[in-house]
C-alpha cells in the first residue's frame, strides 16, 4: 500500500492556479464534466451521469435565463446577419465550465455562432480559417477586450494586456531575449530544477513515511506548480523561489496573486473596480498586500540588475557565452540591451506578466500529460523506452531533446486535449467581416466594432472536422500528413511547412492547433515552455513509474485560464528498476 507521505506541496494552502487568459464570463465556479454522448474516450472515463445531466440542463432553463437572453438581444443589437445564435442559460454558469457548453453549441450551431449569455453577447469561433483571420491576417483590428480589463491591475502594461503602442515597443525588445543560446542555457536550468524535484521524491520514498513497499502518494499537480515557479523565477529574473523545498512570504504572495487572478477571471461582476473595494473587501486587501510583497521583490531585482548593467548591442548580447554566465536571465538581457532605457515600472510589468503567463500554464501541461499517460500504460512504457534508449541514466541536454521525439509529441498532444488557456479573447476595434469558415456562410459574417470574440482553442483542438478521433490520446497523430482537400481555405496538416520545428505548431496545422495562439501576439515563451515540459516529463519517467490514485473520474476538472483539477492530481509513485 502506498505510504501517505507528507509529500504534499510545502505551500498547499496557498497553492492556486493562475489565470492569464480567461474572462469574467467563463464562470467555472463548479466543476462538471462534459456530458454529451459523443464524448471522448479518455473523457468518457471521467464522464458522469451523461443522460441525466443533459436532461437536467434542459429543464433547468428558467425564466431568469429567458429574461437575460432577451436583455442580451436588446443590448447587443439582436442578430448578426446570418450568424447562428446559441442562447446560453445563465444557470449554466453555475453548473459546469463554460468551455464544455461552448463545445456542445459548436456541434449544434457550427464554427461561428453568437452566444447570448446573460447581459452580454459573444461571438464564438471554433474554426481554423476564422481564427487565422482574427489572429494573423487582421490581427491589429482586435485587442484583448475583457482580458485586458482583468489583467491590467496585475500586469500593468505587460505584453498580454498592453495597448498596441506599448505592445509594439516591448515585444520588439522582449522577443529577441528568447534566442537559441538562452534556450540552451535554460535547458540546463530545467534539468537542474527537475533534479531537485526528483531528489525530493527519492528522499520521500526512502524516508520515514515509506511503508517499506517503496511507493508514495503525491499530488503531482502541486509538485509541478512548485517546479514551474522555481524555473520561471530563475529563468526570467534570476531569483530562486526554492518552492520545491521551501515556503516563504514571497511564494505565498505569488500564489495569493495567482489565486486572485483566477478568481477575477471567474467572477461575474468586476467588483474590485468599485471605489474603496481594495480597502473594504478583505480579499482585495490581501491582494494589495500580496502585490506589494511581489513588487518589492521585483523592484529589488531590477535595482540590482541596473546597478551591474553592461550596455551591449542586441547581437552581442545574443552571442554571450551563456554556458558560463552566472546570470543568464531574461532580466539581465533586457537591462543590458543598448538603447532601451525603460523605466522600472515597465520592467516590473514585463516580469510580472511572464511570471504569471509562464507558471501555471506549464504546470498544467505536465499535469495533463501524466494524467493521460497514467490511463495509457502502453504509451507510458513506450515513452520510458525512448527515455532509456536516448539518455540511459544521463541527463537531458538541448541536443538530446531532438532525439526525444515521443516525449515531445506527448507534451503537444496534452496541449491539444487540454489547451491552456482554453479560450483566446479578443474585441474588434473596428467593424470586420469574419470568414464563414467550414460549413459557414460563404459571404462571411459582418461584426460591428466592439464585438467580443472567444476563439475556442478547446473546440478547435477537438473539432471532428479537422482531427481524426479528436478525443483520443494519440501523440503519434502529429507525424501524419492530413490534407483534407474537401475543406476549402484550409491547407491541412503538413509537418514540412515548418522545417526544423521541434514541435508541431499553428503553421504546420494551418491554425487547427493553437496552444500558443498565433500571429503577432503569439506566446513569446512557447519554446521555453515546451522544452521545460519535455525535460521535466523525461526526468520523471526516467526515474519513476506513476499510477493515478483512484479513478480518472475522481479527477474533477475546473477551469479559469488553465484547465486544472479540483483537488490535485494524486498519484502513486514508485522507483523504476535500480539501473535508474
Ligand atoms: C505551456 C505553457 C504556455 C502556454 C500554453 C502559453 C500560451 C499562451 C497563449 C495562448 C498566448 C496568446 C494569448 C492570446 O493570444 O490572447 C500566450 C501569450 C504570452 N505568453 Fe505564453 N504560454 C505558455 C508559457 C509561457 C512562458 C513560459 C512565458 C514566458 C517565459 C510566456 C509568456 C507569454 C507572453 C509574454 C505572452 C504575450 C505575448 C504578446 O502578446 O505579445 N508564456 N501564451
Amino acid at each position: 500500500m502506498a505510504a501517505a507521505a507528507a509529500a504534499n506541496s510545502t505551500i498547499t494552502d496557498a497553492k492556486f492556479h493562475s489565470s492569464f487568459s480567461s474572462t469574467p464570463f467563463t464562470l467555472p465556479l463548479s466543476p462538471h464534466f462534459r456530458t454529451f454522448s459523443s464524448h471522448p474516450k479518455h473523457f468518457s472515463s471521467i464522464r458522469c451521469q451523461s443522460v441525466n445531466t443533459d436532461k437536467k440542463k434542459q429543464s433547468s432553463r428558467n425564466v431568469f435565463d429567458n429574461a437575460s437572453n432577451l436583455l442580451t438581444s436588446l443590448l447587443s443589437g439582436g442578430s448578426l446577419g446570418s450568424m447562428p445564435i446559441a442562447e446560453g442559460a445563465v444557470t449554466d454558469l453555475f453548473d459546469r465550465p463554460l468551455f464544455f457548453s461552448l463545445y456542445d453549441w459548436f456541434l449544434e450551431h457550427g464554427s461561428v455562432y453568437k452566444l447570448a449569455f446573460g447581459p452580454k453577447a459573444f461571438v464564438v469561433v471554433s474554426d481554423p480559417i476564422v481564427a487565422r483571420h482574427i489572429l494573423r491576417e487582421n490581427a491589429f483590428s482586435y485587442d484583448k477586450g475583457v482580458l485586458a480589463d482583468i489583467l491590467e491591475p496585475i500586469m500593468g502594461k505587460g505584453l498580454i494586456p498592453a495597448d498596441l503602442e506599448t505592445w509594439k515597443q516591448r515585444r520588439r525588445v522582449i522577443a529577441p531575449g528568447f534566442h537559441t543560446s538562452y534556450l540552451e542555457a535554460m535547458v540546463k536550468l530545467f534539468t537542474s530544477c527537475s533534479e531537485r524535484t526528483v531528489s525530493k521524491f527519492n528522499e520521500l520514498l526512502e524516508g520515514e513515511g515509506s511503508d517499506g513497499q517503496k511507493s508514495i502518494e503525491l499530488d503531482l499537480e502541486a509538485e509541478f506548480s512548485n517546479l514551474a515557479l522555481d524555473i520561471i523565477g530563475l529563468g526570467v529574473f534570476n531569483y530562486d523561489f526554492g518552492s520545491v523545498t521551501n515556503e516563504s512570504p514571497v511564494i505565498k504572495a505569488v500564489y495569493g496573486t495567482l489565486f486572485e487572478a483566477e478568481h477575477r477571471s471567474t467572477f461575474y461582476i468586476p467588483y474590485w473596480k468599485l471605489p474603496l473595494a481594495s480597502w473594504i473587501v478583505p480579499r482585495q486587501r490581501k491582494f494589495q498586500k500580496d502585490l506589494k510583497v511581489i513588487n518589492a521583490c521585483l523592484d529589488g531585482l531590477i535595482k540590482n540588475a541596473k546597478e551591474s548593467r553592461e550596455e551591449t548591442d542586441v547581437e552581442k548580447l545574443q552571442q554571450r557565452d551563456y554556458s558560463n554566465l552566472k546570470d543568464a536571465s531574461l532580466l539581465r538581457f533586457l537591462v543590458d540591451m543598448r538603447g532601451v532605457d525603460v523605466d522600472d515600472r515597465q520592467l516590473r510589468d514585463d516580469l510580472m506578466t511572464m511570471l504569471i503567463a509562464g507558471h501555471e500554464t506549464t504546470a498544467a501541461v505536465l499535469t495533463w500529460a501524466v494524467f493521460l499517460l497514467a490511463q495509457n500504460p502502453d504509451k507510458m512504457k513506450k515513452a520510458q523506452a525512448e527515455v532509456d534508449s536516448v539518455l540511459g541514466t544521463g541527463r537531458p541536454t538541448f541536443e538530446l531533446l531532438k532525439k526525444l521525439q515521443y516525449i515531445r509529441l506527448i507534451v503537444v498532444e496534452a496541449l491539444r486535449l487540454y489547451p491552456q488557456p482554453p479560450l483566446l479573447i479578443r474585441r474588434s476595434l473596428k467593424s470586420d467581416v469574419l470568414p464563414g469558415g467550414y460549413k459557414g456562410d460563404k459571404d462571411g459574417y459582418r461584426i460591428p466594432a466592439g464585438t467580443d470574440v472567444f476563439i475556442s482553442v478547446y473546440n478547435l483542438h477537438r473539432s471532428p472536422y479537422f482531427w481524426d478521433r479528436p478525443d483520443d490520446f494519440e501523440p503519434e497523430r502529429f507525424l501524419v500528413q492530413n490534407k483534407n482537400e474537401e475543406i476549402e481555405g484550409w491547407a491541412g496538416f503538413d509537418p514540412s511547412r515548418s522545417p526544423g520545428a521541434l514541435y508541431p505548431n499553428e503553421v504546420i496545422s494551418d491554425f487547427a492547433f493553437l496552444p500558443f495562439g498565433g500571429g503577432p501576439r503569439k506566446c513569446v515563451g512557447d519554446q521555453f515552455a515546451l522544452m521545460e515540459s519535455t525535460v521535466a516529463l523525461t526526468m520523471l519517467l526516467q526515474k519513476f513509474d506513476v499510477e493515478l490514485k483512484g479513478t480518472p473520474e475522481s479527477v474533477e476538472l475546473v477551469t479559469g485560464a488553465t484547465i486544472h483539477t479540483k483537488n490535485g492530481l494524486w498519484c502513486n509513485l514508485r522507483k523504476r528498476s535500480s539501473k535508474h
